[in-house]
Formats: structure tokens, C-alpha cells, sequence
């Protein structure tokens, strides 16, 4: 991982936008496999993770599915970080924790934006209500969130918007999916690229 701002670019199903992502300079890169345009099987996350280096940080990502079912599958995509969208508790946390994945809690936006690391999680993932829908929160009226906290900001960036909401939150990192497609599910690879430089261009 750099130390620059993070990227994570979330919902790949390709090859050839792991390479472009990885190329670009990514720090992590998700999989979907939760109901979704950008769902991927598990077969399919491990042919894409062999293709990424060590550095870049592969992310399962799953919206209030059974424990066994997440386990399972995170195993069997030999991913290295789970993310998790549903309601699930400290218990649920502690054990993936204890199977050795690095765990990103999404919260949405809102009144009480839970601190990191409050269920054990490592980085928080400040989303908009519907994850992967490419609306945009008001980043203008920031999220609680601590200073040094791990926390991506999520939620309608686009390569356009997204130094401007960089500089409006200060986040630790960002996440997008919906601003580097060219159509629902379908990723562009110039947007990819432009997404990332955009995120790390001095302001
Ligand atoms: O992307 C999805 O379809 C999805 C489905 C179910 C749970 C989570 C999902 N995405 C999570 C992400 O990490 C997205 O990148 C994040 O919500 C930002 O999405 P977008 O507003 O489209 O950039």
C-alpha cells in the first residue's frame, strides 16, 4: 500500500480491469458477492486474485449474509479483507477477525456515523444508504468521524468529483464502483485510471 490517500476500486469482474486497477495504482480492489449488477462468484474472485500482487489489498464485499456463508466464500476467493454492509454484531466481527481477514465496516452516512474500530473492524467505510448506487451523501456537512481515523469516504465519486470531496472530508481513503463505469456493472478502464490520478492530484 502507498502512502498516499488510499483507492479502492470496488465491484471488478474482469481481468482486464484487475490489471487496469492494479496498473493504475489501486490500493485495494473489491468483489461483489452480495445481489448485484457486480456480483461475482467465487471461482471467479480467485482467478482474478491470483492476478493481483501482494501490495494490493483484495476485498470480498457482502451486505448482511450468513457468517459460514461469508467464511466460506472469502476462503475459497482467497481474498485478504472482508467488507460488510449488513447489521452484523462484535461476535460475527471477532470471528473473521480471528480467521485472519482484515475487516472493513460500511456505514451509511448519517447522525451517528459509528467510530472505527468500535466492532474490532480496521478501516470504516462511510457509504451513501444504498451501497454501489452511485449517489452522492452531502460530504459538505462531514461525517463525525475522528482525525486519524482509518475511513474511506464512499458514495458517488467520480474521477470529476472526487478531489473536491477529498478536500471538503479529509479521509483516510476513498471507494468507488458506480463513477468508473460506463454502464451499470460494466467498469471502463480510462475512468479507472483517471479515478485514481484524480484522487491523488494535489489540491
Ligand atoms: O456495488 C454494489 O453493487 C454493492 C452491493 C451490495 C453491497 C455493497 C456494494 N458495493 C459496495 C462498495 O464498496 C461501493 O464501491 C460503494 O458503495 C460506493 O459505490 P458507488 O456509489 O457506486 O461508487
Amino acid at each position: 500500500m502507498s502512502n498516499s490517500l488510499f483507492v479502492k476500486i470496488c465491484g471488478l469482474k474482469t481481468e482486464r480491469d484487475v490489471d487496469t486497477a492494479v496498473e493504475a495504482g489501486a490500493d485495494a480492489i473489491g468483489f461483489v458477492f452480495s445481489a448485484s449488477p457486480r456480483r461475482i462468484d467465487a471461482a471467479t474472485a480467485a482467478r482474478l486474485a491470483r492476478r493481483v500482487p501482494e501490495h494490493v489489498l483484495t476485498v470480498g464485499v457482502f451486505r448482511a449474509e450468513p457468517l459460514d456463508e461469508v467464511r466460506s466464500v472469502a476462503e475459497a476467493a482467497d481474498i485478504r479483507a472482508v467488507q460488510l454492509h449488513g447489521p452484523e454484531d462484535r461476535d460475527y466481527y471477532d470471528d473473521l477477525a480471528a480467521g485472519g481477514w482484515t475487516l472493513i465496516r460500511a456505514a451509511a452516512f448519517g447522525d451517528a456515523v459509528p467510530r472505527c474500530g468500535e466492532l474490532g473492524e480496521d478501516m470504516l467505510l462511510v457509504d451513501a444508504p444504498v451501497p454501489g448506487s452511485g449517489v452522492a451523501w452531502d460530504w459538505t456537512s462531514k461525517p463525525q468521524v475522528g482525525p486519524g481515523e482509518k475511513w474511506l469516504l464512499a458514495g458517488g465519486l467520480t474521477p470529476d468529483n472526487v478531489r473536491d470531496a477529498v478536500d471538503a472530508t479529509r479521509p483516510w481513503g476513498v471507494d468507488v464502483s458506480s463513477g468508473v463505469e460506463r454502464s451499470r456493472g460494466v467498469k471502463d478502464p480510462a475512468l479507472i485510471t483517471a479515478f485514481v490520478e484524480a484522487a491523488r492530484a494535489r489540491s
